[in-house]
C-alpha cells in the first residue's frame, strides 16, 4: 500500500501525462499482487480445510483455467496442501480430495449426501436447463428414473449385443476411410478425430437406427460444441459478476437453437413415422423408448425436455469419452513399440484361433474375440489409470452439512476428487507415472469404482452408467486399427517428443492432436 502511495505521489510532483499512466498502472499491479498474497481467511470458518492464496472476490476460480487437476495435484503434492485442502471458487466452498480413503468417505460413506450436481450457466442456455438430463441433474426421483431408462434401455448386454451390427457398420467405414487416405501414399492421418467421427456416427445410429434425414448438425460437430461449451463461467461462482459472460452466453444460446432444432427434427420424423406405422413396424431403438413415455399419464412419463435433455447427454457422454481413449491408448502405444507389436501379436493369435483357418481379413474383431485379450484389457486399464477421461470426475455438491476427514463441512460444499492424482500416487502404484500395463497381471482391481485408488469411472450413485459400451467402444476399435494396420510416427518425431499434455477442460483431451501413418498389413 506504502509504495502504491509513494509511486503515485512522485507521479503528481515529477511525472507528464505518459509518467501518470505508468504509476497509475504499476500501483494497480501491486495491488493485485498484494491481494493475491492474502489467504482467503474471512469467509472460511475454522472448520474449513486451509485453502491457498486467492484473489478477493474470484477466490481460486484462477485454478481452473487450463489444466486444474496437475495445478490441484501439484498443491497436495510440492505445496504442503495434503490430501484435503479448501478452495473458495468465488463465493462457493469447495473441497479437493487427493487420496483413496478420503474418496471413499466421498463416494462411499457420504455418497446420498454428494449425490447432487452444481448449477450452471451452460446447463441453462446450451442444455435444457439444470433438472432435466442425468449428467448434471440433481439428485431426485426424476433423475433416478431418466437414468434407469437410460441404463436399461440403452446400456444393458442385450442392448448391447442388438447394436453390434451398427456398430461394427461404422467401425468398417473408418477402416475404409483409413485405407482410402493410405492408397493415396503414406500420410500422417489425425488419430483422434478419426475415431471422433466413428463415435459420434455410431451414437447417432445408437439412438435412432438410421442416419439424420435432414442434417442441421452432423454428430461430430454436434459434439465439438458440447466439449468447448461445457464449461463454468465467472457467474457461476460470483453471480453478481454474470454479465461479464454475456458474450459468451448469446454464443451459447445461439448454439443451443441450432442444438433444439436437430432435437426437433429427430422428435419430428419418429413421431411422422409413428403416425404412419403400426407399433410392430417401428423401430425397436432407444429414441422408440424414450418418445413410448412421451404421452404416459402416469410418473413415468417423460416430458419432451426431459427426452431432449437426455439424447444431449447421450451425445455428451459417449462420444468424446470413447475416442479421446482411443486416441491416449495409441499414443501411449507408439511410445511403447514393444507393447504395440505384443498387442497385435495377441490380436492376430485370437483371430487365427477363432477364424480356423478361413480368410478372416475382411471379419472384424469384435466383443467376443476382446474377451479372450487380457492384455489388451490391461493397456486400456494402464492407459485410464494415466490418463482418466475425467480427471476430477465431475464436481458433487453436498445436500446437507456432512463429516470428511477431520472436518464438518456446511450444505452447498462443492467436492472435487483428484482421480488423476490419486491414479499416480506412489502410495498405491509402484512405478506410478511409467505406462506399465503388466502391473494389472499381479494387482486386482477393477473399473467398477470398488478400489477407491482407480476410479476411472467414478463410483456410487453417480457412477458412469456407460462403462461398458464405452469400454466394448475402446476394445474393438483399439484391436481393428492394430490388426489392419501398422503405425508409425510422422517424420521427424520419435518416441519421446510425441505430445501428452492435455488441453484443460473439464475432460482429458489431448492437447496436441495425434498424427501418425497407417501402413497396410499383410495379414
Ligand atoms: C471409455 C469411456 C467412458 C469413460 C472413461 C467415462 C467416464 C465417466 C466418468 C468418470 C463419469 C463421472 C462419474 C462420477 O461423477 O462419479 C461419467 C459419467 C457419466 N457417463 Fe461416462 N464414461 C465413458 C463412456 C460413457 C458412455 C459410452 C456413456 C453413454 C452412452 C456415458 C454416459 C455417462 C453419463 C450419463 C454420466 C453421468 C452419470 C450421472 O451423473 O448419474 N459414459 N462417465
Amino acid at each position: 500500500m506504502v509504495y502504491a502511495k509513494k509511486i503515485m505521489v512522485w507521479a503528481t510532483t515529477e511525472g507528464d501525462g505518459l509518467t501518470w499512466l505508468v504509476a497509475l498502472a504499476a500501483s494497480v499491479l501491486l495491488l493485485l499482487w498484494i491481494c493475491r498474497k492474502l489467504p482467503l481467511k474471512p469467509r472460511s470458518s475454522s472448520e474449513f480445510p486451509r485453502c491457498p492464496p486467492g484473489f478477493p472476490i474470484l477466490g481460486n476460480c484462477m485454478l481452473l483455467n487450463g489444466s486444474a487437476h496437475e495445478l490441484l495435484s501439484d498443491l497436495a503434492w510440492n505445496q504442503g496442501y495434503g490430501d484435503l485442502f479448501g478452495l473458495w471458487l468465488g463465493s462457493i466452498p469447495t473441497v479437493v480430495v487427493t487420496s483413496a480413503d478420503l474418496a471413499k468417505e466421498v463416494l462411499h460413506m457420504n455418497d446420498k449426501i454428494l449425490a447432487n450436481r452444481g448449477s450452471y450457466l451452460f446447463l441453462k442456455d446450451l442444455y435444457y436447463g439444470y433438472n432435466q438430463g442425468i449428467i448434471f441433474s440433481s439428485y431426485n426421483p426424476r433423475w433416478v428414473w431418466r437414468r434407469k431408462i437410460f441404463s436399461l434401455e440403452l446400456l444393458t448386454l442385450k442392448r448391447m449385443q442388438e447394436l453390434q451390427a451398427i456398430r461394427y457398420a461404422e467401425l468398417r467405414k473408418l477402416l475404409k476411410r483409413l485405407q482410402d487416405s493410405m492408397d493415396m501414399g503414406p500420410r500422417p492421418v489425425d488419430v483422434g478425430q478419426q475415431v471422433y467421427g466413428m463415435t459420434a456416427n455410431t451414437t447417432l445410429l445408437l439412438l435412432q437406427s438410421r442416419p439424420l434425414e435432414k442434417a442441421i448438425i452432423e454428430p461430430p460437430e454436434l459434439v465439438h460444441i458440447l466439449d468447448d461449451e461445457t464449461l463454468p463461467a465467472i457467474g457461476d461462482f460470483v453471480p453478481w459478476l454474470s454479465f461479464l459472460d454475456f458474450f459468451n452466453s448469446r454464443r451459447r444460446w445461439r448454439a443451443h437453437r441450432r442444438i433444439d432444432a436437430l432435437m426437433e427434427s429427430i422428435l419430428g420424423e419418429r413421431r411422422r413415422l409413428m403416425a404412419h406405422c403400426s407399433p410392430d413396424e417401428l423401430p425397436h431403438d432407444f429414441l422408440q423408448v424414450l418418445l413410448s413415455k412421451e404421452g404416459a399419464l402416469d410418473e413415468e412419463h417423460l416430458t419432451t425436455t426431459e427426452i431432449k435433455a437426455v439424447v444431449l447427454d447421450m451425445f455428451a457422454g459417449a462420444v468424446h469419452t470413447s475416442a479421446t481413449m482411443v486416441e491416449w491408448a495409441m499414443a501411449e502405444l507408439l511410445r511403447h513399440p514393444e507393447c504395440m507389436r505384443r498387442l497385435q501379436e495377441e490380436v492376430d493369435s485370437v483371430m487365427a484361433l477363432r477364424c480356423n483357418g478361413v480368410d478372416s481379413v475382411d471379419l472384424v474383431v469384435n466383443d467376443d474375440h476382446v474377451q479372450e485379450m487380457p492384455y489388451l484389457r490391461n493397456i486400456l486399464k494402464e492407459v485410464l489409470r494415466l490418463h482418466p477421461i475425467l480427471p476430477l470426475l465431475l464436481p458433487r455438491v453436498a445436500s446437507t452439512g456432512f463429516r470428511l476427514g477431520k472436518y464438518w463441512l456446511p450444505p452447498g460444499t462443492n467436492v472435487l476428487v483428484n482421480a488423476w492424482a490419486i491414479a499416480r500416487d506412489p502410495r498405491y502404484w509402484t512405478r506410478p507415472t511409467e505406462f506399465w500395463p503388466d502391473r494389472f497381471l499381479e494387482v486386482e482391481i477393477d473399473l467398477h469404482g470398488q478400489d477407491y485408488e482407480y476410479l476411472p469411472f467414478g463410483s456410487g450413485r453417480r457412477v458412469c452408467p456407460g462403462m461398458r459400451l464405452g469400454m466394448s467402444v475402446v476394445q474393438v476399435t483399439l484391436a481393428n486399427l492394430l490388426r489392419q494396420f501398422d503405425w508409425e510416427l510422422p517424420q521427424g518425431q520419435n518416441a519421446n517428443s510425441v505430445d501428452m499434455s492435455c488441453k484443460g477442460g473439464l475432460g482429458n483431451r489431448k492437447a496436441a492432436p495425434l498424427l501418425a501413418i497407417p501402413r497396410k498389413r499383410n495379414l
